[in-house]
């Protein structure tokens, strides 16, 4: 029986364990959670019936799977006090945290079977995103063990090289943060153009979701998908000629190189 403790119970460990406790993956018994927030232990409680800790030792006591979900800025206070239990235990471990490499987070806890995920927030739903990568001395059950448990959230994608996980962060760790600025502006322009908030929000909502649907579901690739709702001297022609115009996709790489970046960054701030 696999226990899993999560360090931090903030939104990334809420939607993971939200992801596995509706795809039936886990036991919420098996689920053990650490945050020194008393009223986020009391909703993990309540919301999955999993056990919570006010002490992250307590969490792994008994843990096979640790996940790291603290922000980076903190993960280096956080592992210091473990890395005597964890170096003794050698758990797996998975870190979500945005730039910490694999070796410094071997240096910090100890251990050496550590696999990098980043995930997004969709996971709560079971349509999360997530790529890993994993230090070479990940046996092959504990890599089909990673990805059975980020599996159950999502999609699970493993990467060829390290330096590729900050490509994901930029992509589909930030991303659904992109989308919900795009349907942000959506129901401010429907409202704008005279439909009531309530109405511009169900629309915006339903395109999106419908838009995601059928991209996913289709063969069809998504400029062709995007040609088949443009009629030709149409009204989406003007809408797409206006995004052109104002050249989104250039607008677009550069928001993510930007994330890409930082993601770097913050691997060179915080790793020593
Ligand atoms: N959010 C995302 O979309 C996303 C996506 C991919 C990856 N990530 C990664 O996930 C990690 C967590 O991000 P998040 O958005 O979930 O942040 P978050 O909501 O702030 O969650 C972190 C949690 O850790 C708690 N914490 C603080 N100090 C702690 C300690 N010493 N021991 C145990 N827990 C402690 C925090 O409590 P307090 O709030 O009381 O400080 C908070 O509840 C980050 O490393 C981030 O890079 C996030
Ligand atoms: N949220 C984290 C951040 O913004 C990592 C990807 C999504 O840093």
């Amino acid at each position: 029986m696999t226990q899993i403790a999560f360090i931090g119970g903030g939104n990334m460990a809420t939607s993971i364990i939200g992801g596995l406790i509706r795809e039936d993956a886990v036991n919420p018994d098996l689920i053990h959670v650490s945050d020194p927030g008393e009223e986020q232990r009391q909703r993990l409680e309540a919301d999955f019936k999993v056990h919570t800790h006010a002490e992250n030792l307590d969490a792994i006591a008994n843990a096979t799977v640790v996940i790291l979900a603290v922000k980076p800025q903190m993960m280096k206070e956080v592992l210091a006090p473990l890395a005597a239990t964890l170096t003794a235990r050698q758990p797996l471990l998975i870190s979500v945290a945005a730039g910490i490499s694999l070796p410094t987070l071997q240096a910090w806890s100890g251990c050496k079977a550590v696999v990098r995920a980043m995930p997004n927030t969709p996971a709560l739903t079971g349509t999360g995103a997530t790529g890993l990568f994993a230090s070479d001395e990940v046996s092959l059950d504990q890599r089909n063990l990673a990805d059975t448990l980020i599996g159950a959230t999502g999609i699970a994608v493993w990467v060829k090289t390290e330096a590729e996980i900050d490509a994901v962060t930029a992509l589909s760790g930030s991303g659904p943060a992109y989308y919900f600025l795009m349907m942000e502006s959506m129901i401010a322009a429907g409202i704008k153009l005279g439909l009531s908030e309530d109405t511009a929000r169900r629309l915006t909502l339903q395109t999106a979701l419908g838009a995601g649907k059928m991209a996913s579901a289709s063969e069809v690739a998504p400029d062709e998908l995007r040609r088949r709702v443009t009629s030709p001297g149409g009204t989406t022609e003007q809408a797409i000629a206006t995004f052109e115009g104002a050249h989104l996709r250039d607008i677009v790489q550069a928001a993510m190189d930007a994330a890409a970046r930082r993601a770097a960054e913050l691997s060179d701030e915080l790793g020593n």
